[in-house]
C-alpha cells in the first residue's frame, strides 16, 4: 500500500467505526450524561482515569469540565487521577502500579461521585482496581471500553454504564472515545445551562 492509500485506509476505518458506533452508543451516551449531571447537581464530582492515550483522554475530559467546553457555564467538579507524578510514582513504588488509581479513588472519592474509567481493552489492571475501589465506596462507574469489554465488562454493576466501541483496534477505539467525551461535554453544557445548575 502506498502512503496516500495508507492514510485513506485509516480515515475510512475511523469513519466506519464511528458510523457503527452511533446506533449502539447514542442512547447510552444520553443516559451517561444524565448520570453525570445528576451527580454534579447533587454536589458530587467526577474522577477520571486511564493509561497512555486514555490518560490524556481523562485529562482532556476533566479540563473541559473544570474550565469550559463550548459555552460559558459554572466550572464542574472533575479530577484526572493521571496527573500528579509524585502521587503516581510513590503509590507505584511503595505499593504497586496496579494501585495508582485505586488508592486515589479511596482517598478522594465519596459516595455519589462517578468514576470515568477509560480502557480500550477493558483489561488494564489499575483501571479494574479503581472500579473495584469505587464500588466499595458507593461510587458508580461510567466505563469507556472497546474490543470485548475485557475484565471491566465483567466487574461492572447494574448502576454503572459501559460505552463499548465496536472495534478491536486500540487507535480506532480511542478516536471514538474522544468523540464520546465531547458528546458528554456537549450534553452537560446543555443540561447545566437549562437547569441553571
Ligand atoms: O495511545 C496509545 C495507543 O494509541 C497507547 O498509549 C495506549 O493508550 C497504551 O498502550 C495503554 O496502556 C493501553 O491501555 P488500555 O487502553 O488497554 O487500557
Ligand atoms: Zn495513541
Amino acid at each position: 500500500m502506498n502512503t496516500l492509500d495508507h492514510v485513506k485506509a485509516l480515515f475510512v476505518e475511523s469513519i466506519a467505526v464511528k458510523t457503527e458506533a452511533l446506533p449502539v452508543l447514542a442512547a447510552p451516551i444520553v443516559r451517561a450524561s444524565q448520570q453525570l449531571h445528576a451527580c454534579l447537581q447533587a454536589g458530587g464530582k467526577i474522577l477520571a482515569c486511564g493509561n497512555g492515550g486514555s490518560a490524556a483522554d481523562a485529562q482532556h475530559f476533566s479540563s473541559e469540565l473544570l474550565n469550559r467546553f463550548e459555552v460559558n457555564r459554572r466550572g464542574l467538579a472533575a479530577i484526572a487521577l493521571t496527573t500528579d507524578s509524585s502521587t503516581l510514582t510513590s503509590i507505584a513504588n511503595d505499593d504497586a502500579y496496579t494501585r495508582i488509581f485505586a488508592r486515589q479513588v479511596e482517598a478522594l472519592g465519596r459516595a455519589g461521585d462517578i468514576l470515568l474509567a477509560i480502557s480500550t481493552s477493558g483489561d488494564s489492571p489499575n483501571v479494574v482496581q479503581a472500579i473495584q475501589s469505587a464500588h466499595t465506596l458507593g461510587i458508580s462507574v461510567i466505563a469507556l471500553t472497546g474490543k470485548n469489554g475485557g475484565i471491566i465488562a465483567n466487574v461492572l454493576q447494574e448502576t454503572d454504564c459501559e460505552l463499548r466501541v465496536p472495534s478491536m483496534r486500540t487507535a480506532r477505539i480511542q478516536e471514538v472515545h474522544i468523540l464520546l467525551i465531547h458528546c458528554l461535554c456537549s450534553l452537560l453544557d446543555e443540561s447545566v445551562q437549562h437547569s441553571g445548575n
